[in-house]
């Protein structure tokens, strides 16, 4: 057994890279585990980004480095090339070799025969009745998952996504995601999953960076990035969420409920999901799926109300008839947002204990 711990591997960077009119440069240091979502608009830098960390393409100066490994060193003259990265890439297409089938195209980049890594993945990505077909007789979403397995058996250190899902369409889509976030829970490799897709990569990513040309505009945890004010417009506008996690306590079969704690005192009532007891669920809740009243009101169909403060408020200028909130709820927070009649009409304030309810609430039954 081995008896030094090991540290996952950061990923550190420091780079510059112009191409055309465009430049990128970029500094990040992100978490060893879990997925670090790249987020930003079209043309923004996030394939560029992606490229030049799996040594696609070199930047003019700068430095990578993956734990303690060295990828890129201008200064020093170091550059490693791809094939010595130990880094998995997942590109829009799948690009597997159309004359292997699935099977020899998920093992040609195994480094040893190891088969029951295989079979793991094999059963996590829900691939056994493909094995024998051929790339060409694939659905995308299909082919997409192939690729996904032949990266992560080539035994990565840090699996590259580069919008997996693009192409898809709804259910495939919504599948796949499925697919993804069950096999980042579970497979202990750091991702860096890029979308430019706000529900998306809120639903996926534990650590977000936003781009904005060329630029890191922010990186910090997801939850922490969902509540700044100021990027309300670019993470999803409208569609603004936030996120709130909790331990499944109980299930109620005969009215199909499943009985969420966000702590000792706080419950949320869900449709029903078969996600066991003890285990935690992490919930998508959109701004604008919260109502307030000034105290609980009686008889109403909301399943969940919830004791809460208004901690902080903010008109945006892209949106002058709304007010964004944060509320407090015992050690959580959440986003709301109404409008400024109501707003003015209830006489809210910062400060204020008000009643939130939740209209409804998405999250990803495993
Ligand atoms: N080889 C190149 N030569 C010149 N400019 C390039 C080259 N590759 C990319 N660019 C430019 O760099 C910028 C960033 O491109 P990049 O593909 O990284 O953006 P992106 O955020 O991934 O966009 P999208 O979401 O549309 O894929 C764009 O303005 C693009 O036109």
């Amino acid at each position: 057994m081995a008896d030094v711990m090991t540290t996952p591997p950061r990923l550190t960077l420091d780079i510059e890279q112009p191409q055309g009119d465009f430049k990128l440069a970029v500094r990040l240091d992100l978490p060893g585990d879990g997925v670090s979502g790249v987020f930003g608009a079209s043309g923004s830098g996030k394939t560029s980004l992606l490229r030049v960390i799996a040594g696609l393409d070199r930047p003019q100066q700068g430095h990578i480095k993956l734990g303690q490994q060295v990828l890129l060193d201008t200064q020093r003259g170091i550059f490693t090339p791809p094939h010595q990265r130990r880094i998995g890439v997942v590109f829009q297409e799948a690009r597997l070799f159309p004359h292997y089938c699935v099977r020899g195209n998920l093992t040609y980049g195994m480094p040893h025969p190891a088969p029951g890594r295989l079979a793991e993945i094999v059963e996590l990505l829900g691939i056994e009745a493909l094995l024998t077909r051929m790339p060409g007789t694939l659905s995308g979403g299909e082919a997409r998952r192939v690729a996904i397995g032949r990266a992560l058996l080539s035994e990565p250190q840090l699996l590259l996504m580069d919008e997996p899902l693009t192409g898809l369409d709804g259910p495939r889509k919504e599948e796949l995601l499925r697919y993804i976030t069950r096999l980042t829970q579970q497979v202990d490799i750091p991702v860096v999953y890029v979308s430019h897709d706000a529900e998306e990569i809120t639903t996926i990513a534990d650590h977000l960076v936003v781009l904005k040309a060329g630029r890191v505009e922010a990186s910090d945890a997801l939850h922490t990035l969902l509540h700044r004010f100021d990027l309300t417009h670019g993470l999803g506008g409208f569609d603004a969420a936030s996120l709130l996690e909790g331990e499944v306590v109980a299930h109620d079969h005969a009215y199909g409920l499943t009985y969420l704690a966000l702590d000792d005192e706080h419950r949320l009532t869900l449709p029903g999901t078969a996600a066991p007891i003890g285990s935690r669920l992490r919930l998508r809740i959109l701004a604008r799926d919260i109502a307030l009243a000034l105290t609980p009101p009686p008889g109403t169909s909301y399943r969940n109300q919830l004791d809460a403060t208004i901690v902080d408020t903010a008109v945006l200028p892209e949106a002058p008839h709304t007010v964004e909130l944060r509320l407090r709820i015992g050690t959580r927070f959440l986003r709301a947002r109404l409008t400024r009649k109501s707003w003015d009409d209830m006489g809210l304030a910062k400060g204020m204990n008000i009643t939130a309810l939740i209209r409804s609430v998405s999250f990803n039954p495993l």
